[in-house]
């Protein structure tokens, strides 16, 4: 990541101060390195300390500068502190990118309420949480922003993760209605949608479902965070500055062809 070849050119970014949730590891972790190296002042959090402090020093060794807080986007204190420290330390924030979340494969039948409530309460309400602290930052400062809200290809619903799917569909119509909304203050709203990318969050599903996750897609590979990171720079950033409550899917084609169940295909749907 330290010297992969950026699309965009290093100006970019140069002086802007981006928020990043989840930026230890996987496409939070490429998003940090390419806004970094795209000369951005990067801030991340994560739940995990140890995580956030292996990336900053990780960054460190190739001299780049990392703020990266403890923070459960699910706390609103926590998120409140976090969006405290950074006029502090960075004088503004430019651009907010909603990437923390995540969910756990389950046919739905067997979902409890507090696992379909853990899903909706991290992927939905964290995003929500962090996109409206921003929001009233900016207001309050009188100054643009702009939110990437990292989602999923939800368009054939995602079988095996019926909450995240709920949640992420959420988040896709939250931002096509403050798209509107927060357009007088300036402020874009897009999404981008992930469709299977190879991160450390795999490990959390069988090997059954995961051998055939590279056939989701016409490409017939995973994805790579490094693409997803790129997508969000293009949509975050004054590049797109005309498009706002836009949803880039960047799947390989999935939504078009291929299919994807988190637990493995059931012998229903086999032959
Ligand atoms: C979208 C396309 C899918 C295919 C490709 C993969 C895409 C990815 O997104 S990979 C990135 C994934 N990364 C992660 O998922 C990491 C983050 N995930 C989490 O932190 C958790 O999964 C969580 C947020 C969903 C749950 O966190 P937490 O609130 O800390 O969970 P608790 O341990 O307190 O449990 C709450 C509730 O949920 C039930 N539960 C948790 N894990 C599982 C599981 N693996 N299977 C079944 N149920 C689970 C847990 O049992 C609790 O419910 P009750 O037992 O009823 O109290
Ligand atoms: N990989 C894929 O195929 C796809 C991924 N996505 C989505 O893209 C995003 C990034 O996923 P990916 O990189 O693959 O997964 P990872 O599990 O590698 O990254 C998720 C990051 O989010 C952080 N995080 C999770 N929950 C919270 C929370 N409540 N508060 C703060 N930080 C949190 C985690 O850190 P910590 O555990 O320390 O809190 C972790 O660093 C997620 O929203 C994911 O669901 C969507 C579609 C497909």
């Amino acid at each position: 990541m330290a010297e992969r070849r950026i699309a965009f050119n290093d100006v970019l970014f140069r002086d802007k101060v981006v928020l990043v949730s989840g930026g230890a590891t996987g496409i939070g972790r490429a998003l940090v390195w390419i806004l970094a190296r795209s000369g951005a002042r990067v801030v991340t959090c994560g739940r995990s300390p140890d995580k956030l402090d292996a990336l900053r020093s990780e960054l460190a060794d190739h001299g780049h500068e990392v703020l990266a807080v403890p923070t459960d986007i699910r706390n609103a204190d926590a998120v409140a502190a976090l969006f405290a420290q950074m006029p502090e330390r960075h004088g503004r924030l430019d651009l907010l990118i909603n990437n923390a979340g995540g969910q756990f494969p389950q046919a739905a039948i067997d979902m409890s309420a507090n696992g379909f409530r853990a899903v909706i309460d991290n992927n939905l309400l964290g995003t929500w949480s962090m996109m409206q602290t921003a929001a009233r930052h900016w207001r309050d400062t009188n100054t643009p922003g702009s939110i990437v809200n990292v989602v999923a290809v939800v368009d054939r619903g995602i079988l095996g993760a019926a909450h995240t799917a709920a949640a992420r569909a959420g988040v896709i119509y939250l931002s096509k209605t403050v798209a509107v909304e927060w357009m007088p203050l300036n402020i874009r709203v897009n999404c981008v949608a992930p469709g299977t990318i190879f991160t450390e969050g795999m490990a959390g599903y069988p090997e059954e479902a995961k051998k055939t996750f590279a056939r989701s897609n016409p490409m017939l590979r995973l994805g790579d965070p490094w693409e997803i990171a790129e997508a969000c720079l293009f949509i975050g950033s004054d590049a797109s500055s005309f498009t706002t409550g836009e949803i880039l899917r960047v799947d390989g084609g999935g939504q078009l062809w291929g299919e994807q169940w988190t637990q493995g295909k059931p012998d229903y749907f086999a032959g």
